[in-house]
């Protein structure tokens, strides 16, 4: 995909989460890898409202090199990017049901979200993992989210709300939506008696023709 394609896709999945609810305000930030550099959502940048020309563009080192100051968390995206280098995009919201998750889990092991329907273990995988708190745009997350990046594809960042990456910017738009709808679904039916989830078999069956 041109440069020009990524930075068009960017305005138009940043509208249409912004437009549905996933995500308000100034809340959130989006990266796609390019093939010489990436392009990030500007800092104070509202995911509906983004000017494709002043999205940012940083370089291969991470330099920021043209359009707005961008998001402060370069150094979760780059945390996730370098570990998952199959992942082509990263996407960080604050979506109200993980973001409730994300304050339920327990700082440093795994969040606690069943796998109730084919889908979420399809598109997030087994495990989602729960990085200790950090202040947002603490350069000091990234060895905790570079670890949690490498042992899963989604993580939570403890009382602040998911990152989700993705082979592209629709599969990690997709996975992050995905996720919202499993956090939903996970706090609506916390224990309701009959509760069935997926088990183990069912799990890794998806995971041999999905995973
Ligand atoms: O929660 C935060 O402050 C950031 O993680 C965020 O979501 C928005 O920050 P910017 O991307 O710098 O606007
Ligand atoms: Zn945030």
């Amino acid at each position: 995909m041109s440069e020009a394609a990524a930075r068009a896709q960017l305005v138009e999945l940043g509208r249409s989460l912004f437009d549905r609810g996933y995500s308000v305000g100034t809340a959130g930030n989006i990266s796609v890898r390019l093939a010489d550099g990436y392009l990030m959502t500007p800092t104070n940048s509202c995911l509906g409202r983004l000017d494709a020309a002043r999205i940012s563009r940083l370089g291969p080192d991470w330099a920021h090199q043209s359009g707005d100051k961008p998001s402060k968390e370069v150094f979760l995206h780059r945390a996730v990017l370098q570990a998952r280098p199959e992942a082509g995009a990263v996407v960080h919201l604050h979506s109200t049901h993980a973001t409730a998750i994300a304050c339920l889990a327990p700082e440093g092991g795994d969040a606690e979200i069943p796998p109730l329907t084919p889908y979420f273990v399809m598109r997030i995988g087994r495990r989602l993992p729960c990085v200790p708190y950090y202040r947002p745009g603490d350069a000091a997350m990234e060895p905790a989210v570079h670890a949690a990046a490498l042992a899963a594809k989604a993580l939570l960042l403890a009382n602040h709300g998911p990152v989700v990456s993705g082979a592209t910017l629709a599969d990690a738009v997709h996975a992050a939506e995905e996720l919202e709808e499993a956090a939903r679904l996970a706090l609506l039916l916390r224990g309701v008696p009959g509760l069935r989830a997926l088990n183990a078999a069912q799990v890794d069956d998806l995971l041999r023709q999905f995973g």
